[in-house]
């Protein structure tokens, strides 16, 4: 599909985050034209072709809009009070969710439907292009299927965690029997991914395995919440399945970053090609919010691990969407390059997605990079470099962004 044409030029610094251009790409006194929904072109601003409209970045730079690879925007009400504990000292526990259950389960679909929207509208604004978003506030079967429909009339990709707690009064055993049979059907037409909180107060491993095996045998791909409260089997569970992605991952011992790093024993970083392993999806967000420390982001990608950021968005542990708030946190405190960061809430949700390449046909478009065919998804800061969203924390950065080739900011 082709469209009218919009040329972006006089663009000071544009973050590629393209792997066939090499670790840096970045490219100075750029421009870049969309067509539709797609990339058609990019290079020197000197260079440009003619097109339909133009947009003077007036040196500013352009990164590739941000792929938030882990929220959970299907809720109503809020958990002020329970903030409000935590800050006072009290440790966050899983059964928190059971607030947000009740609530999510009392509003209507209008209600739910206009929430989620008015939370991937935030997200827009603040620069992200691609969002993946959960069930796991329903946990009945009418109510997990009801999360499920109204996610994907909204969200890029969405994931099945039926697997979020044992609602009280359950067996946990029948519930993830349950999770595992008519649940799983239920939601099965509007899922692409499937999810389990390994985690004491959750999921054991025995539970976590059966979730992940049913899923897998469905035809979805796996994700797991593990390693967020200490440490425990959720990596290893996400290495044996061949998990798209492990996220949180705060409490890892040397083995389970071996494993994570076995994973990507066949892939090459600096072109993006190869056997894709496991990628560790990093929430700073949450980690602040709940007192955990920091997921060890640098001792990941050391170790040859593939990292997403995420803003793990949810009323619980992280009541933010803002990625700009993730990368600043990753490099303030997570000691991440600037660069590694924008990669991350980039080009590693596209991996975390498997959306990192792409036939690059009309809806299926590779994101979290800018290169030719891929989808037009652009991030204007109201900076010279990304370098500012680290060095001016909380500031409003976002100048522009496009979404497939639409002004969406
Ligand atoms: N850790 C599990 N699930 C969410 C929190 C859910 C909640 O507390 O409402 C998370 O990713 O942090
Ligand atoms: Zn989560």
């Amino acid at each position: 599909m082709t469209g009218p044409s919009t040329l972006i030029t006089n663009i000071g610094e544009l973050a590629t985050v393209d792997p066939a251009r090499g670790t840096e790409g970045v490219l100075r006194d750029a421009a870049v034209v969309m067509e539709g929904e797609r990339i058609s072109w990019l290079g020197p601003a000197a260079g440009a072709p003619d097109a339909d409209a133009r947009f003077d970045a007036e040196g500013r730079a352009v990164l590739p809009g941000w792929v938030d690879s882990h929220t959970h925007l299907v809720f109503a009400g809020d958990r002020t009070a329970e903030f409000e504990a935590r800050m006072a000292g009290q440790d966050y526990a899983a059964g928190g969710i059971a607030v947000t259950v009740a609530a999510t389960r009392g509003a209507s679909d209008y209600d739910l439907t206009r929430l989620l929207l008015g939370r991937a509208a935030e997200a827009v604004a603040g620069g992200t292009t691609y969002l993946e978003t959960k069930t796991g506030y329903g946990l009945s079967i009418e109510q997990e299927a009801r999360s499920a429909r109204i996610a994907s009339t909204v969200a890029d990709q969405v994931t099945y965690l039926g697997a979020h707690l044992v609602p009280a009064g359950m067996d946990a055993d029948e519930y993830t029997d349950l999770v595992c049979g008519g649940m799983l059907a239920a939601v099965r037409p509007y899922v692409q991914w499937a999810d389990v909180f390994c985690e004491r107060g959750a999921f054991t491993e025995a539970q976590s395995r059966r979730v992940l095996a049913a899923c897998r045998d469905a035809g979805l791909g796996l994700r797991v919440h593990g390693n967020q409260l200490g440490e425990g089997p959720g990596v290893r569970l996400a290495v044996e399945f061949g998990a798209a992605s492990v996220d949180h991952v705060n409490y890892l011992n040397d083995d389970d970053v071996d494993a994570l790093a076995g994973t990507w024993s066949g892939w090459d970083t600096r072109g993006g090609t190869g056997q894709r392993g496991t990628v560790a999806t990093c929430l700073p967000a949450c980690d602040l919010s709940t007192r955990q420390p920091l997921a060890p982001g640098r001792r990941l990608l050391d170790a040859g691990v593939e990292v997403a950021l995420a803003s793990n968005c949810n009323p619980g542990t992280s009541y933010t969407s803002s990625m700009n708030y993730c990368v600043a946190t990753a490099v303030l405190q997570m000691g991440l390059s600037v660069q590694e960061a924008v990669r991350a809430a980039t080009y590693g949700g596209a991996l975390a997605l498997g959306r990192h390449v792409g036939p690059d046909e009309d809806g299926l478009r590779a994101v979290g990079s800018i290169a030719v065919g891929h989808r037009a998804d652009l991030h204007l800061l109201n900076a010279p470099s990304a370098t500012h969203l680290a060095y001016r924390p909380g500031m409003p950065m976002t100048a522009a962004v496009w979404r497939a080739g639409e002004r969406a900011v």
